[in-house]
């Protein structure tokens, strides 16, 4: 199975490095700079899992894209999901499946408006990765799992064939028959803790630490669970429970990547991940929300960025 990953950032580097480091044929559609950085340096990953130093991978421009791959793997951020669409056009045949890792939910709506939704499964990952200034893909807990499924719960034949190359390479994949509600559960949680922690910049256990810290990510989390609830796609109590547990432990060093992100002063997913749930609370006539708080706080930040100069 030919397969096309989209970025060699911090989770596609990851898990494309990891199937590629498990004989899998992959190809990385990268630009130009991460293409030189990758010939000359492979690619490079440290991890909890087991450190790699790979070779360097194959790896195509989008100018020289061509024939179609069987499985078209997006791990782009959401702001560049237009341009990402665009690029890999070419790649994409009359059988080609794209698994997008985006966080959020929007990506579906938008890749099934340009592809079609035959063409795309749901996806989501787990994972604290970053992408060092030397091109390192750094793993940073040890959670690596993705999880991915045809959005309408089956069993396909191409289902099978994507979780027999995703299996057994080197990090914990998972097909799914409930990928919506899982994507839902996801964005529940990231939108929580991503708004959480750059709201208030910190980890889970320096806010639950902090007068009203904990009252505030459990007011967060409730407003995200009405958002899903509303939308058909309540989270179940004991994923609640794991939610609640994990955005208020104490002690705890969990961030989001969002934080991470911030706080290099790189481009976030502001309107993808927060600014979608709040415009959905809103259709629900949710008011005094906390989510246009971090929505407005992140506002301040983009803008912010684009009055200084960018890393
Ligand atoms: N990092 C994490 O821990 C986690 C991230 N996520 C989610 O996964 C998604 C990806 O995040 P992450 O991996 O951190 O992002 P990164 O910014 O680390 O990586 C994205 C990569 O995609 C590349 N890219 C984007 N568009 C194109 C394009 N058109 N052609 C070629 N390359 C392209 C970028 O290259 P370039 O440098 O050239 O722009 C960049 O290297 C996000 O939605 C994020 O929320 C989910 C779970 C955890
Ligand atoms: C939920 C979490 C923390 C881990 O995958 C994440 O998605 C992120 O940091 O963006």
């Amino acid at each position: 199975m030919r397969i096309l990953m989209l970025g060699a950032g911090a989770t596609g580097g990851y898990f494309g490095g990891r199937l590629l480091q498990h004989g899998r044929d992959v190809t990385f559609l990268v630009r130009a700079r991460r293409a030189a950085e990758l010939a000359r340096n492979g690619l490079v990953i440290r991890s909890p899992a087991g450190d790699a130093d790979l070779p360097p991978p194959p790896t195509v421009l989008a100018a020289d894209l061509q024939a179609p791959y069987d499985l078209i793997v997006l791990s782009c951020k959401a702001y560049g999901l237009q341009q990402a669409m665009a690029d890999i056009a070419p790649a994409v045949g009359p059988q080609t499946v794209i698994l997008p890792l985006l966080n959020g939910m929007q990506q579906l709506d938008l890749l099934d408006q340009r592809f079609g939704a035959g063409h795309v499964l749901g996806g989501l990952c787990f994972i604290a990765a970053t992408l060092d200034g030397q091109g390192v893909v750094r793993h940073l807990n040890d959670a690596h799992g993705m999880t991915f499924g045809e959005r309408d719960g089956s069993t396909s034949e191409r289902m099978r064939q994507i979780s027999a190359i995703l299996q057994g390479a080197g990090f914990d994949a998972r097909p799914s028959q409930a990928i919506l509600q899982d994507m839902w559960d996801k964005w529940v949680f990231l939108a929580s803790l991503a708004g959480i922690t750059c709201l208030l910049r910190g980890s889970i256990g320096e806010i639950v630490a902090a007068p009203g810290g904990r009252a505030a990510v459990l007011r967060l989390l409730e407003e995200c669970r009405a958002v899903a609830a509303h939308a058909g796609h309540a989270p179940g109590e004991s994923t609640l429970q794991r939610a609640r547990g994990m955005l208020t432990g104490s002690g705890s060093t969990l961030t989001a990547s969002m934080l991470r992100d911030l706080q290099q002063g790189y481009p976030i997913e502001a309107d993808h991940v927060i600014g979608d749930m709040l415009a959905r609370a809103e259709r629900q006539h949710a008011a005094d929300s906390l989510l246009s708080v971090v929505y407005a706080h992140l506002k301040v930040y983009e803008a912010g960025r684009l009055r200084s100069p960018q890393p």
